[in-house]
């Protein structure tokens, strides 16, 4: 089916191989000797588990052409996957902290974002994301390294590591963005609870949450959902690897889809989790009896909750319909 993404970890999205090839060209060492060792080690029990490999990962990017080529392999997964707009998020203070210039790190990422919209037309916003376990002063910081770039930002995220660093700590650089005319998106109820969403919708006053399973466990939280519509950027195969579900098949994503919820699929950092975001669809018809209309609803709210204009939401969404009428009519 065409569709977006709306949540995905571009430094989540680089491959063993790759990982390998650029350590090599920029004498960074790593603590494998194969990328068969680098996928073993892809065992996670809890989100810092995996955090701490993926700092490490990325820690091989360096230069302007590093991150052009992150990029435009994940733009060429984009196109095989008939994801028709994408909005990718990016993590400056991963590559400021350890001396690599901002402008390095965006110049890369938009270069070739830039490349996958004119050679095969898709279509892409950015989300700037802070490191919440970073202090509220870095993010202040970052906020201003990013000002000169506005134009080419879309939204103001906030990820890491969730327990322990509530939505909160940040409530005054969001308010900043906001002010700058960014949309909000934090990370929450991912493993945090359902409190932090709460703050995340009434501190930080956001657009959009990234994950937000959590939210299930308060009836009043699902309630506000529903009926503020706020959208819910799932991300299956990464909930198992990080162990927040024991197996797909416990997962409340048809069920928050049947409350009428604003939820999404997508797959937060592919080459961590196990799959792109076919390979999310897939997983999900395997583990559900997933219907045609659950799949198209899926389909249908990552345009409505992407930050597109209503303009083009209407033209990518007349381009899911006739796929599905061409699909359907084939089938009979
Ligand atoms: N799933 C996730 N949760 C929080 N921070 C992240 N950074 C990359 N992936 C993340
Ligand atoms: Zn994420």
């Amino acid at each position: 089916m065409p569709k977006a993404e709306l949540h995905l970890h571009i430094d989540g999205a680089i491959s063993p191989q790759m990982m390998f090839d650029l350590a090599e060209k920029n004498s960074v060492i790593l603590p494998y000797k194969t990328v068969e060792e680098v996928e073993a080690a892809y065992e996670f029990s809890d989100l810092q588990s995996f955090l701490d490999l993926y700092y490490q990962g990325a820690s091989v990017l360096q230069t302007e052409q590093d991150f052009y080529d992150l990029t435009w392999d994940y733009c060429l997964h984009c196109q095989a996957d008939n994801i028709l707009h994408t909005e990718i998020s990016f993590d400056p203070q991963t590559h400021t902290e350890r001396g690599i210039a901002f402008d390095t790190v965006i110049s890369g990422t938009l270069r070739a974002l830039k490349d996958a919209e004119q050679k095969f037309g898709l279509s892409y916003k950015l989300m700037l994301n802070f490191l919440r376990h970073l202090s509220e002063e870095s993010a202040q910081q970052t906020l201003q390294s990013a000002l000169p770039w506005a134009e080419q930002i879309t939204s103001i995220g906030l990820d890491s590591s969730e327990l322990d660093h509530p939505p909160r700590k940040f409530e005054r650089v969001f308010a900043k963005a906001r002010a700058e005319g960014f949309k909000i998106v934090a990370h929450a109820g991912e493993e945090g609870p359902p409190d932090y969403i709460w703050q995340a919708i009434q501190l930080l006053k956001v657009d959009r949450i990234d994950h937000g399973v959590r939210a299930d466990e308060d009836p009043a939280l699902v309630e506000y959902l529903i009926q503020h519509q706020i959208p819910l950027t799932v991300c299956p195969l990464s909930n198992v690897r990080l162990c927040v579900y024991e197996n797909l098949q416990q997962h409340n994503i048809f069920k928050m889809l049947g409350q009428n919820i604003r939820v999404t699929v997508n797959s937060d950092d592919p080459t961590y989790f196990g799959g792109y975001l076919n390979d999310n669809f897939f997983a999900l018809a395997d583990a559900f009896p997933m219907t045609q209309l659950q799949a198209i609803q899926l389909a249908h709210n990552s345009f409505t909750a992407s930050f597109i204009s209503d303009q083009q939401k209407q033209f990518f969404l007349q381009k899911l319909i006739s796929y599905v009428e061409q699909f359907n009519a084939k089938e009979k």
